[in-house]
C-alpha cells in the first residue's frame, strides 16, 4: 500500500496470538494484501518483554490493559486480568507454556457444533506452528523442582512426563502425570519464542503486502448494511482513520476485546445494547456470553535453603490429577511457583518469605464449571466492559470443591521426601486452616486467574442460538466479518489454552484461503 491509501484485502483487529498467526499466513501469498491494527508498540528491540524470564514485571505495566472483575460474592473480586498491549498480545508478556488441548476437549468442540474442529484436525493444525516448543532444558531445572516432581510422584502415585506434548500429539493423551513443562522459547538465549517472534518478526521488513498499524485502537467495525467493510480506528497520533477491507475484516482481539468491539459496533445481545444507547446493527444474543477461565488458589511454603536459581521463567512444573475415573481427562492441574506468589494473600494478610526463600503450588480447575458474562457499562469506546467470571458459582459446587482437593493433595506433597527437606512451614493458608469449610474459604478468598479468558463469541452450530461464529468462525448473520482468538473457544481446553489460540489461527487462516480461492 502507499501513500493514504487504507484499503486491503484483510483487516485484521489484533496483532496478538491469533492474529501474528494469520497475518502470517495470508500474505504468503503476494498477491493479498493484510493491514493489521495493534494496539500495542512492536516488541522488537524490547528487551523487557523479548527476555521470557521478566515477565512478571510486564503485570500492569504500561503494556497491561489490566481489566478488573465486578465484584465476586463467591471468589475473589480483587484479580486484575493481565492482558498484553503489545505486538504478539499475550503470548508477549505470558509464561509461553505450551500444552496441546486433549483429543477429549475436542470431542467436546465438535459435540458443541464446532464441525470440522475434531482432534486429528486441529492436532495436525498444532503440528505446524513456527514456535519452538521444547520441554524445559536441563541446564534451566533446578534441584527443588526435580525434588517436588519425585515427591509429587511418590505421593500421588502419577508417572513423571519427560514431554507432555508428546503424548498429546500422536494419540493416548495422558490422564494424569508430573514434570517439567513444555515452554516456547529459544533455550539458549532464553528468549520467547512468542506469536510475534515466531510468525511476525522473520516477515515484517520483508512482506511488501504486510502493513503494521501499531499503537493504533480499533474502535467500532464499519457496515455497508449486512457486510463489514473495514474498522474505524485511533492512530498513536490521536487521527480518527478508516481502514477498508474489500474482502474481510477479521478480529483477533481476545476474548475481552472481541466481544467489546463487537457490542460498540452494534453487534450483541439487543436489550444489553439499548441499555448503554447503542443501535442495534444485529441482535446476536451469544456476544460476552459464556465467559470461561481457569481459577485457581494457591498454597505457599517457606523454604529451608535458598531456591536454587536455574529457572526458566519461576514457574516450571506441572502436576494433574484425575479424580474422576469415568473421564480419561486429568480434572484437577498445579503449578508451581519458585517464587513468593503472593499479591492475595498478601491482601488477606500473610507475610511473605523472601524472595528466594519460597514455594507454591497452585491448584487449577482445568474444566470449570461456572460461566461469567462480559457486558459494555456505557457506549464510550474507551470505558473498560464489566467482567463478570461468577467464579465457584456452579451448582453443585465442583468448582470449590476442586481447589479444596487441591490444596489438601499439595499438602500430601509437602510431607513426601525429597521434597518434604525444602520446607520450613507452610505460609498460607497456614496450619490452622483445616476443614474443607475453611479450605474453600481460604480457597475462594486467595483464588487467582491462570490468565484464560475464553468463550465470549463461541463457535457453534446454526441452531445453537447462543453460538456468535459458525464452525468457519464467520459471525452469523454478516457478511465479511469473522472471529479468530480465544473467545471462539466453546468449552475450554483442560490445560493451557496458548497452543489451542496458535491452532486457532492456523485454521482459520486456511479457512480464509479456501474461502477466497472458490
Ligand atoms: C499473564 C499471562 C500468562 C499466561 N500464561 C499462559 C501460558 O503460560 N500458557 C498458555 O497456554 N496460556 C497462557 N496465557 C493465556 C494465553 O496467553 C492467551 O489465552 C492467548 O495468548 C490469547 O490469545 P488471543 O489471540 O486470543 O489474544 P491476545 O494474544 O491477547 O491478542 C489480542 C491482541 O489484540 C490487541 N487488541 C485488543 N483490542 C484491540 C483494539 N480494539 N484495537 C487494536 N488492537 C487491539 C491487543 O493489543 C493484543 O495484541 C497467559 C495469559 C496471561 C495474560
Amino acid at each position: 500500500m502507499s501513500g493514504n491509501d487504507r484499503t486491503y484485502d484483510y483487516v485484521i483487529v489484533g496483532g496478538g496470538t491469533a492474529g501474528s498467526v494469520i497475518a502470517n499466513r495470508l500474505t504468503e501469498d503476494p498477491s493479498v494484501s493484510v493491514c493489521v491494527i495493534e494496539g500495542g508498540p512492536s516488541d522488537r528491540g524490547l528487551d523487557r518483554v523479548l527476555n521470557l524470564r521478566e515477565w512478571l514485571g510486564l503485570l500492569e505495566s504500561d503494556l497491561d490493559y489490566g481489566y478488573t472483575t465486578t465484584e465476586q460474592p463467591r471468589g475473589n473480586s480483587h484479580i486484575v486480568h493481565s492482558r498484553a498491549r503489545v505486538l504478539g498480545g499475550c503470548s508477549s508478556h505470558n509464561t509461553l507454556i505450551s500444552f496441546r488441548p486433549f483429543a477429549e476437549d475436542l470431542d467436546e468442540w465438535v459435540a458443541a457444533g464446532a464441525e470440522g474442529w475434531d482432534n486429528a484436525t486441529v492436532q495436525s493444525y498444532a503440528d505446524r506452528l513456527k514456535n519452538n516448543i521444547v520441554p524445559i532444558a536441563e541446564k534451566d531445572r533446578n534441584d527443588l523442582v526435580k525434588d517436588w516432581v519425585q515427591a509429587s510422584a511418590k505421593a500421588t502415585g502419577v508417572p513423571v512426563v519427560e514431554d507432555f506434548n508428546a503424548k498429546t500429539s500422536h494419540g493416548g493423551g495422558f490422564r494424569d502425570g508430573v514434570g517439567f513443562l513444555s515452554i516456547s522459547y529459544d533455550p539458549y538465549t532464553g528468549q520467547r519464542s512468542s506469536a510475534s517472534v515466531a510468525y511476525l518478526h522473520p516477515i515484517m521488513d520483508v512482506r511488501e503486502n504486510l502493513a503494521l498499524m501499531l499503537e493504533t485502537w480499533a474502535e467500532r467495525i464499519v457496515f455497508d448494511g449486512d457486510r463489514a467493510t473495514g474498522v474505524e480506528a485511533v492512530t498513536a497520533d490521536g487521527e480518527r482513520v478508516t481502514v477498508s477491507a474489500r474482502s474481510e475484516v477479521i478480529l483477533s482481539a481476545g476474548a475481552i476485546d472481541t466481544p467489546r468491539l463487537m457490542l460498540l459496533s452494534g453487534v450483541g445481545p439487543k436489550g444489553d445494547l439499548e441499555q448503554v444507547g447503542i443501535d442495534v446493527r444485529h441482535d446476536l444474543p451469544g456476544v460476552g456470553e459464556n465467559l470461561m477461565d481457569h481459577p485457581e488458589s494457591i498454597i505457599m511454603w517457606e523454604t529451608t535453603r535458598d531456591v536454587p536459581d536455574e529457572t526458566v521463567m519461576h514457574s516450571d512444573g506441572a502436576l494433574f490429577i484425575r479424580r474422576d475415573e469415568s473421564d480419561p481427562r486429568p480434572d484437577l492441574m498445579f503449578h508451581t511457583y519458585q517464587i513468593p506468589f503472593d499479591d492475595n494473600t498478601k491482601r488477606l494478610g500473610y507475610e511473605s518469605p523472601g524472595w528466594k526463600r519460597a514455594m507454591c503450588m497452585t491448584p487449577n480447575i482445568p474444566r470449570s464449571r461456572s460461566r461469567g458474562k462480559l457486558w459494555l457499562k456505557s457506549s464510550d469506546p474507551k470505558e473498560k466492559p464489566a467482567l463478570d467470571f461468577r467464579y465457584f458459582t456452579d451448582p453443585d459446587g465442583y468448582d470449590e470443591q476442586t481447589i479444596v482437593d487441591g490444596l489438601k493433595i499439595a499438602r500430601r506433597i509437602a510431607e513426601t521426601e525429597p521434597f518434604k527437606s525444602w520446607i520450613a512451614r507452610e505460609v498460607a493458608p497456614g496450619p490452622d486452616v483445616v476443614t474443607d469449610e475453611q479450605l474453600s474459604e481460604y480457597g475462594r478468598r486467595a483464588a487467582h486467574t491462570v490468565y484464560h479468558p475464553a468463550g465470549t463469541c463461541k463457535m457453534g452450530a446454526a441452531d445453537d442460538a447462543a453460538a456468535v461464529v459458525d464452525p468457519k468462525l464467520r459471525v452469523r448473520g454478516l457478511r465479511g466479518l469473522r472471529i479468530a482468538d480465544a473467545s471462539v473457544f466453546p468449552t475450554m481446553p483442560s490445560p493451557n489454552p496458548m497452543v489451542t489460540v496458535l491452532a486457532v489461527g492456523e485454521r482459520a487462516a486456511d479457512l480464509i484461503r479456501a474461502d477466497r480461492a472458490s
